[in-house]
C-alpha cells in the first residue's frame, strides 16, 4: 500500500514502518522545541506575573523543570503510539471505543488546524523581518503552506531531513546567535525566585501542547525507549536554548516593545551579523512546525475515514490552513489554544493510567468496532474540571467567573503554586485508578456470583 519504501501507509489499513530510531526523534522533537512563538514566550518566562521578575538562574530552571515536567507527559503519550502502531486519535478509540473517539478526534483537527494557520503567520512574519515589505505576507504564507503540504505528504522523508541537514544548521545559527547576544545584552532579570511556580506552569503548557499528536509520530519509532527519550531529550534541551535565547532577544529588542507586538523580537536576530541568514535558517524549519500540525490533521481525520488517501487529507488541510492565516486574526486564535490543553492533558492522562497501569496494554481495541467504554469519560471530565480550579491562565472573563464561583462554592482556594496541567493529570489518574478499581471489583462480584449459582 505504501507509495514510497518507507514511507507511512496511504490509509489507515496499511502496517505503519517502524524505521525511527533514537536520532530521529531526537532531531524531531529538538526541532519542535525551537519555536519563533518561544523567542518572545521567554517574556513570560522571565515576568510571568508582570510585576516580579525572575533571576536568569531562576528562570533558566523553570525552563528545565517546566520542560521536563511537561515532555514526560509528552512522552508517556508518544509509548502507546510505538506499541500498537497506531495514531494518537486511533488510539483512543481503546480508551472511549470507535465511536466515542471521534469527539475529541474532531477537537484535534479543530486545535491543529489552528496550529498549523498560526504557524503559518509566524513564519510569514519571521520572513517579513528579514525581506521587509517588498514581499507581500500572502506570498510567504503561501509559499510556507505549500512546503508544509509536501513535507505532509512524505512525512517518514521530512522527519529524515530533519535528522540529517537542518538539526545541524539549527545548532549552527542557534549558537550564531548566542555567542552574539551574549555579548551585546544584559537579560532584563530581576533577582526573584518569587514567581518561579508561574514560570514552571507556563513552560509545562509550552510542552503540552504536543500531547495530542505525539503518538502520530511514535508509531514509527523502532522502540518505546526512542519515542520517549527523543521526545524528553531533544524536545526539553531545544526548549530551553529557546527560551535562553529569547531571553536575550527580549532584553535586545526592549520588553514593551515585545509586550506591544511579540513579532519584535526578530529584530536583534535580523540585525545580528550575518543575521539574515541564520534567522532565514531558523523561519524555513518553523515549517516542521506546520508540517506536524497539517500531518497531524491527516491522521486525526482518518480515525474518522479510515479508507481516504491521506495525501488527499494533507493537500486540503494544507489549502485550510493557508486560508486561515490569509483571511483570520491568527493571533486571536492564540489564547483558544494556550488553553486547549485542558482538554487532552487529562485524556491522556487517563490513557495513561488505563493503558500502563491497569493493563490496558494487554486488552487495547483500536477496532473500527471498539464498544464504547463510558465510564472512562468520568476521569476525563473531572480532570478537566480540575484544570479550570487550578490554572492561573486567564482566558475569557465569563469563564474565568464560573470557574472562580465554582472554586468558591465547594471552598477550594487555588495556590499560586498550583498548575493547571498537573492538576488536570493528577486528578484523571487518581479517578481512572478509582475507575479501575470499582470495575474490577463488579468483574470479581459477577463471577463469584456465577461460579456460586
Ligand atoms: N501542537 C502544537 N503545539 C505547539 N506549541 C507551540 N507551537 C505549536 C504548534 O505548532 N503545534
Amino acid at each position: 500500500m505504501s507509495h514510497v519504501a518507507d514511507e507511512v501507509p496511504l490509509t489507515l489499513e496499511g502496517e505503519p514502518p517502524k524505521t525511527l530510531g533514537l536520532l530521529d526523534q531526537g532531531a524531531l522533537w529538538a526541532n519542535l522545541g525551537v519555536s519563533l512563538l518561544g523567542f518572545s514566550g521567554a517574556l513570560f518566562l522571565i515576568n510571568p506575573l508582570g510585576d516580579a521578575p525572575l533571576s536568569l538562574l531562576a528562570a533558566l530552571t523553570a525552563a528545565l523543570v517546566g520542560s521536563l515536567i511537561g515532555t514526560a507527559m509528552v512522552g508517556l503519550a508518544a509509548v502507546p503510539g510505538t506499541q500498537t502502531g497506531q495514531p494518537a486519535m486511533v488510539l483512543l478509540r481503546g480508551l472511549f471505543g470507535a465511536r466515542l473517539s471521534y469527539i475529541p478526534t474532531v477537537l484535534n483537527i479543530v486545535q491543529m488546524v489552528g496550529w498549523g494557520a498560526f504557524e503559518l503567520w509566524v513564519i510569514a512574519m519571521g520572513a517579513s523581518a528579514i525581506f521587509g515589505s517588498a514581499v507581500p505576507y500572502a506570498v510567504w504564507v503561501i509559499v510556507a503552506g505549500v512546503i508544509t503540504t509536501a513535507l505532509s505528504i512524505w512525512p517518514l522523508g521530512a522527519v529524515r531531513v530533519l535528522r540529517r541537514y537542518v538539526t545541524i544548521a539549527v545548532i549552527i545559527a542557534m549558537i550564531w546567535f548566542s555567542v552574539d547576544f551574549l555579548g551585546t545584552a544584559r537579560p532584563e532579570t530581576g533577582g526573584s525566585w518569587a514567581a518561579f511556580a508561574p514560570a514552571v506552569d507556563y513552560v509545562i503548557a509550552l510542552s503540552v501542547s504536543w500531547v495530542p499528536l505525539a503518538a502520530d509520530f511514535a508509531r514509527h519509532s523502532r522502540s518505546s525507549t526512542a519515542a520517549f527519550g527523543g521526545v524528553v531529550g531533544g524536545y526539553t534541551l531545544a526548549q530551553v536554548a529557546c527560551l535562553g535565547l529569547g531571553v536575550y532577544a527580549v532584553a535586545i529588542a526592549g520588553s514593551a516593545a515585545v509586550t506591544a507586538d511579540s513579532t519584535a523580537v526578530f529584530g536583534p536576530f535580523v540585525a545580528a551579523p550575518l543575521g539574515a541568514l541564520f534567522f532565514a535558517v531558523l523561519v524555513l524549519r518553523e515549517t516542521d512546525q506546520s508540517f506536524a500540525n497539517v500531518y497531524s490533521t491527516t491522521v486525526s481525520l482518518q480515525n474518522l475515514m479510515p479508507r481516504v488517501d491521506r495525501r488527499v487529507f494533507s493537500t486540503v488541510v494544507g489549502v485550510l490552513t493557508i486560508g486561515i492565516a490569509l483571511v483570520v486574526d491568527v493571533t486571536s486564535y492564540g489564547a483558544f489554544l494556550g488553553v486547549i490543553g485542558a482538554v487532552f492533558v487529562p485524556m491522556f492522562a487517563v490513557l495513561a493510567v488505563d493503558y500502563f497501569v491497569l493493563g490496558g496494554v494487554a486488552r487495547w481495541n483500536t477496532e473500527e468496532g471498539a464498544p464504547a467504554r463510558w465510564s472512562m469519560l468520568v476521569p476525563w471530565v473531572l480532570g478537566f474540571a480540575a484544570y479550570w480550579l487550578t490554572t492561573s491562565t486567564p482566558t475569557v472573563e465569563a469563564w474565568d467567573a464560573w470557574w472562580a464561583a465554582v472554586r468558591d462554592a465547594i471552598g477550594f482556594t487555588r495556590q499560586p503554586w498550583m498548575n493547571g496541567a498537573l492538576g488536570a493529570a493528577l486528578v484523571a489518574a487518581l479517578v481512572t485508578l478509582a475507575v479501575g478499581a470499582v470495575t474490577r471489583s463488579r468483574r470479581r462480584h459477577g463471577h463469584d456470583q456465577r461460579v456460586a449459582g
